[in-house]
């Protein structure tokens, strides 16, 4: 039985006060779903439980990371045994170079990489490098594509921005935006034009192969390997933004699903585990422009952090089984296909998508392929499905602006018992 929200909304209230709008990321203050976050206590494999005593299916799971559910044992149990040898050492360890070498098996592209501590400081970091290895000042985004908060890459981005409706964001020097260029995603014609341009100064493009952060866009067909070949034509560099689609889409990411290699990638999300990490590689020959190996500089305190990088390692090696990526596309897939099946029958506007661990709702009748048709969905109508989801047990992204992620541990009842809770919300709307 449902028991209500009312700890949930004093603790917000009393958060209000201490924290800037009472969260710690902006995402997390249902703002585009009218009413109160939920404050949640604990998680257990793919459930949350809030202090209320409500329990929720999870399909945001930290937004992206917890691939393999809440508190997974082989991941709790190698984070507590790497606590105990102490925390941080600001030294290098052996894990950071085994967890290197595993990534570089994994992801096809990435000959040698960083670890940072965020996917910001990745996408960051990237654009540093590009920029010094290009020797341009430039770069091209993708319009509700988002990257992290760094300032030339809050400019038309997704995610939060986009929910809470602030494209550009104030404080980011009119210098800095200048550099950004923006064009539409799926829009090859868009993309040349801006290379017929300003070709010379280009440093790099920096997508999201499957864009995560409108909900879920799926790439047409030859759009990416378009974009790889225009990249080449004028030397500019293709960084991959796989924070989320990196381990979660295929094992290789979204590089190895389309086949393309771009020169850098940046990661973030599940190669933490659950726990603060980013990481960005590429070809050796580009990376190795980064001090101390080469000039451009780039560090952290907590960077490789042990306990980090074996959550992070335990869980890549898990996701390495055999059968691991068909379960998860299997998963979105019935909860695209559901969707889909209840809204037709409600005569509700719908359109769904999926790939691998994600999944996309939206509550319009026109193809989502980039930011400008996402936006054509009932941002209204998703508050509403959203909270009547949530009363229901079924804890969904809170913006319509967002991915589902589904993990290797939701399991075919939890995912019945979603389509039903679907199909009683949908008819409330
Ligand atoms: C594609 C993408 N890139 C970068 C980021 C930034 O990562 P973080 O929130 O860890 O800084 C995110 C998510 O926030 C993301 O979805
Ligand atoms: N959409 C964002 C990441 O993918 C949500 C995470 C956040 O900004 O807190």
């Amino acid at each position: 039985m449902h028991k209500g929200y009312e700890k949930s909304h004093a603790a917000f209230a009393e958060a209000k006060n201490l924290i800037p709008g009472g969260v710690n990321s902006p995402v997390r203050a249902f703002r585009a779903v009218g009413t109160d976050p939920v404050f949640i206590e604990r998680g257990q494999g793919c459930r949350m439980f809030d202090i209320d005593g409500n329990e929720y299916i999870d399909y945001v799971l930290s937004w992206g990371p917890l691939i393999l559910g809440h508190a997974h044992p082989a991941v709790t149990d190698a984070i507590i045994e790497s606590a105990k040898k102490g925390t941080s050492f600001g030294a290098p360890t052996l894990l950071e170079t085994e967890m290197a070498k595993l990534v570089t098996e994994i992801v096809p592209s990435v000959e040698i990489v960083r670890m940072v501590n965020s996917g910001t400081e990745a996408t960051m970091s990237a654009l540093r490098l590009a920029r010094g290895y290009t020797k341009r000042s430039k770069i091209i985004k993708f319009e509700g594509c988002y990257h992290g908060h760094a300032d030339s890459l809050l400019i038309k981005a997704g995610s939060g921005v986009a929910t809470l409706g602030l494209p550009d964001s104030p404080g980011v020097p009119d210098s800095v935006a200048a550099n950004t260029l923006t064009v539409p995603f799926n829009d090859v014609e868009s993309l040349k034009l801006a290379f017929e341009k300003f070709g010379e100064d280009i440093a790099a493009v920096i997508i999201e192969p499957v864009p995560g952060n409108m909900g879920c866009v799926l790439p047409q067909r030859g759009y990416l390997q378009e974009v790889r070949r225009i990249t080449r034509e004028y030397g500019a560099l293709l960084i991959f933004d796989e924070v989320m689609t990196g381990f979660r889409v295929a094992y290789g990411g979204a590089q190895a699903f389309y086949d393309i290699e771009p020169d850098l990638t940046t990661l973030g999300k599940v190669i933490g585990g659950g726990l603060p990490v980013g990481a960005y590689g590429g070809k050796k020959e580009i990376m190795e422009m980064i001090a101390p190996a080469g000039p451009i500089y780039q560090a952290g305190t907590l960077s490789g952090n042990p306990l980090a990088m074996i959550a992070g390692y335990t869980t890549l090696k898990l996701l390495g089984r055999p059968g691991v990526y068909e379960e998860l596309t299997a998963k979105s897939k019935r909860i695209a296909e559901g969707f889909k099946e209840a809204t037709a029958e409600l005569g509700i506007p719908s359109y769904a998508t999926y790939v691998g661990g994600m999944f996309g709702c939206f509550f319009t009748d026109t193809q989502v392929v980039d930011y400008t048709t996402a936006k054509t969905s009932d941002l209204e109508r998703y508050g509403k499905y959203f909270r009547e989801m949530l009363k229901r047990g079924v804890y969904l992204a809170p913006s319509q602006l967002e991915a589902g992620f589904t993990s290797l541990v939701h399991t075919d009842d939890d995912i019945d018992r979603t389509l039903e809770a679907s199909r009683d919300a949908l008819k409330t709307l």
